[in-house]
């Protein structure tokens, strides 16, 4: 994306280096946020390393100062599957690290046992973002499949395509399960700072391909997605390894 910054790129040992630097860095983001009178709101990932960064976030929160009620935490996207089911990216992250440190300001995709549809679902989460007249994430963090999709945005799927609308529902997706909601391109693009998280050689051409000077977004989606401030590639050297 031309009118945005040049994207960094920070390479870690291995996974577990790659986690402790980000939720480090998250958490100094938020803290110096909320020293300024802010209330921060967070975009998380699901995903192998999206874990491993919130498991870090539970073990260095008591001394981060973060004060949880003032933050407010939102999912890039969510897999439309019921409510209890280990699937659901809040399921895993309320797990890793939202219940130990007390975050309560959380949102997510209603589940298919709360609405109807992906549809319905898509529709209440964009709800969600005017009521709390937000969208602009101070930090978004996002996972990058192998195929280089980014949150449920799919290569060369119908989602890829959805303009003017804050979500969009997303069905037969080639990795399960196949009903999701997704944030939309443009509202992915309301974001600061991104922050994309990417551990493990079978993604190393995902990486190559979404940093390469050309190609496109319907083959590689995580290449239409930059933060207005900053985006940040977090790699482990598996991951950095064909760039
Ligand atoms: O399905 C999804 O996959 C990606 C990445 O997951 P990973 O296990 O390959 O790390 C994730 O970014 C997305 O939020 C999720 O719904």
């Amino acid at each position: 994306m031309t009118d945005r910054p040049q994207p960094l790129i920070e390479v870690h040992d291995d996974a577990d280096a790659l986690a402790t630097a980000v939720a480090g860095e998250l958490l100094n983001r938020i803290a110096d946020a909320q020293a300024a009178g802010q209330v921060p709101h967070i975009g998380l990932t699901g995903g192998s390393i999206a874990e491993a960064v919130h498991r870090e976030i539970a073990r260095l929160a008591p001394e981060s100062g973060v004060d949880w009620g003032g933050v407010v935490i939102w999912f890039g996207d969510e897999r439309f599957v019921p409510s209890d089911s280990p699937d659901r990216n809040i399921n895993q992250a309320r797990a890793a690290f939202l219940e130990e440190v007390g975050a309560f300001r959380v949102h997510s995709a209603p589940a298919a046992d709360e609405v109807a549809s992906a549809e319905e679902s898509a529709a209440s989460y964009a709800d969600a973002f005017r009521a709390e007249g937000s969208g602009d994430f101070d930090v978004l963090m996002l996972g990058v499949g192998p195929d280089g999709h980014v949150a449920s945005l799919f290569p060369g799927h119908p989602g890829l395509d959805a303009t003017g609308a804050i979500t969009v529902a997303v069905h037969d997706s080639p990795k399960p399960p196949p009903d999701r909601v997704s944030l939309t391109f443009e509202a992915l693009n309301r974001a600061q700072s991104v922050w994309f998280l990417v551990s493990g050689e079978p993604k190393s051409d995902a990486v190559r391909r979404a940093l390469a000077d050309d190609g496109s977004i319907a083959e590689t989606p995580a290449r239409g997605v930059a933060g207005k401030a900053e985006t940040i590639w977090f790699l482990d050297r598996p991951a950095a390894s064909l760039i």
